[in-house]
């Protein structure tokens, strides 16, 4: 574990940084928490309500059995307690996206309590840089309507197709110490969201919102008091929003100023943060139990189940990926980042491993290789992704295997996958009709060798004479004379031999 050392310099001395996230995070389901409406991304206004959502008198909230199953399987996957008793509660306010007038939260009995997430500072050493952040909670609540000012010169209309739609809110402890650190977090619990399949993490679409927090302080001393900076909704503007926010504190303090605990907001086009009202407390919102509803009471056989459902989540898989497949700590971390990405990859191990007829650990490392240089460099440069990518895991175990068995060198195999991109042959068949298979033909090679030397009586000479460095030089050449087919062992030893003769 590392201690941040992110310092902010002021005239009176050095100021420290104090953070803390709550992060909405949708919960991916069909129908809201409390109603059957849809909850699809970009439908039209008004088009996913219900009677429920819409606050008709007499209507009565059920809860979804799969918000909460996600729920519990999201505090799993942090370590946490899961309160097997937990309650709903109104959070009363007066809003025009908000027609209930109160909104459903969990405030008394959160139905996840004290969990905590890793975070990694540095990916190339990833073991002595974590550092371990603890969640104070997660409670489950409804997602507010919301206000279209653009829609009508003078008038705002309302879409409630948000309203009533199940968030999970993740509360971090103030752990956290610099704009690094913070942006680590959000990323990782992304990370996990996705992993457990309980938030599609999309935060350009407002799945996953954080309220950022943060307070200075000078080091050792007690906390100072917070600002919140609600609904950031990028990782980047997460460690802007920090950065910001305490540098503008210290001047208002080091001014003799005092910091008033006030929600602000970001705004990106100018890179500040602005005051948008003092913040509430909890007594303003005249919290008390739903009288509507249940307390939740959770058995053993649900959480048995939430469990046994969970998928082997990446910090597990990353040391798995280190340890058991012997890939180095900056690709394990890279490959276990997204869950997509490590599903493809193992894809492909295992299809590398059936085709070569070897175990796993015999071939990640070549395929981790592959996928982060040559199938992350053809994406980039054609703007495609993992799941848009021309060729899938099997061709590019083939691809592989190809090399692995000497029938191409890797030079060519360079060549191959681009011919792949393009027109989605089969490694094999493209071998064959270009008539790439490498050769290890002896004849071949020396009458290549014989020649290069011959041209090149100048460097012959210099190579006996002392200058060994040459030696890469006529390989090359060899290569080259070869079109690259040539098989590289066999071209060294034979370009050792004609030199030594
Ligand atoms: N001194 C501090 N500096 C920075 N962050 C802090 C400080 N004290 C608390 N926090 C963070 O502020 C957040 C408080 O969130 P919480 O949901 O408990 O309350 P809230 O913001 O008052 O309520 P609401 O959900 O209505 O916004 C937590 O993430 C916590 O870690
Ligand atoms: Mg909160
Ligand atoms: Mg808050």
């Amino acid at each position: 574990m590392t201690e941040s050392t992110y310092r902010i310099q002021g005239a009176t001395g050095e100021w420290e940084v104090v953070v803390g996230l709550e992060v909405h995070a949708q919960i991916t389901t069909n129908a809201k928490l409390f109603s059957g409406a849809a909850t699809a991304f970009g439908a039209e206004p008004n088009t996913q309500v219900s009677l429920v959502d819409a606050a008709m008198p007499g209507m009565l909230p059920v809860p979804n059995r799969e918000c909460i199953r996600q729920a519990v399987r999201t505090g799993m996957a942090i370590d946490a307690q899961i309160n097997k008793w937990s309650r709903f509660d109104r959070k009363n306010y007066f809003y025009a996206d908000l027609p209930q007038g109160y909104q459903i939260s969990q405030l008394y009995h959160p139905i996840v309590g004290e969990g905590q997430i890793a975070i990694v500072l540095d990916e190339k050493n990833p073991d002595t840089s974590t550092k371990v952040i603890g969640v104070e909670r997660i409670h489950v609540e409804q997602d507010a309507g919301k206000l279209m000012h653009d829609q009508h010169p003078t008038s705002s209309y309302v879409d409630l197709n948000r309203s009533g739609v199940a968030l999970m809110e993740i509360v971090s402890k103030p752990d956290m110490r610099s704009p690094a650190e913070a942006g680590a977090y959000l990323s990782k619990l992304r990370t996990i969201l996705r992993y457990v399949g309980s938030c599609d993490g999309n935060m350009d679409q407002g799945s996953m919102r954080a309220d950022v927090n943060v307070s200075v302080r000078k080091p050792g001393e007690a906390f100072g008091t917070r600002t919140e900076t609600k609904n950031v909704n990028s990782v980047r503007f997460v460690m802007a929003v920090v950065e910001h926010e305490a540098s503008r504190q210290v001047d208002v303090l080091e001014a003799g100023g005092k910091i008033v605990q006030e929600t602000r907001l970001y705004d990106p086009d100018r890179n500040e943060t602005r005051s948008m009202r003092s913040k509430e407390d909890a007594h303003d919102y005249r919290y008390f139990p739903d009288p509507d509803l249940l307390p939740l009471e959770l058995d053993d056989a649900f959480l048995e189940e939430c469990r046994a459902s969970l998928p082997e989540l990446p910090d597990v898989k990353r040391k798995r990926y280190e340890q058991a497949l012997g890939l180095s700590a900056y690709n394990a971390t890279t490959l276990t980042a997204d869950a997509d990405t490590a599903r493809w990859f193992e894809t492909l191990v295992a299809e590398a491993a059936r085709i070569q007829g070897k175990s796993e650990s015999d071939v990640a490392k070549a395929s981790a290789n592959w996928l982060l240089s040559e199938l992350y460099g053809a994406l980039n440069r054609l703007g495609k992704t993992l799941d848009t990518s021309p060729v899938g895991p099997t061709d590019g175990a083939e691809l592989l295997a190809l090399v692995a068995d000497g029938t191409i060198s890797g030079t060519i195999a360079k060549q191959v996958f681009e011919i792949m991109l393009e027109t989605g042959d089969k490694p094999a068949k493209i071998v064959e009709e270009k008539g790439l298979k490498q050769t290890s033909d002896t004849g071949a090679i020396e009458a290549a060798v014989a020649k290069v030397l011959a041209d090149n009586g100048d460097k012959v000479e210099q190579y006996r004479g002392g200058k060994e460095a040459l030696f890469g030089f006529f390989v090359g050449q060899t290569m080259k004379a070869m079109q690259g087919k040539a098989n590289p062992q066999v071209v060294n030893e034979l370009v050792k031999k004609g030199l030594a003769g």
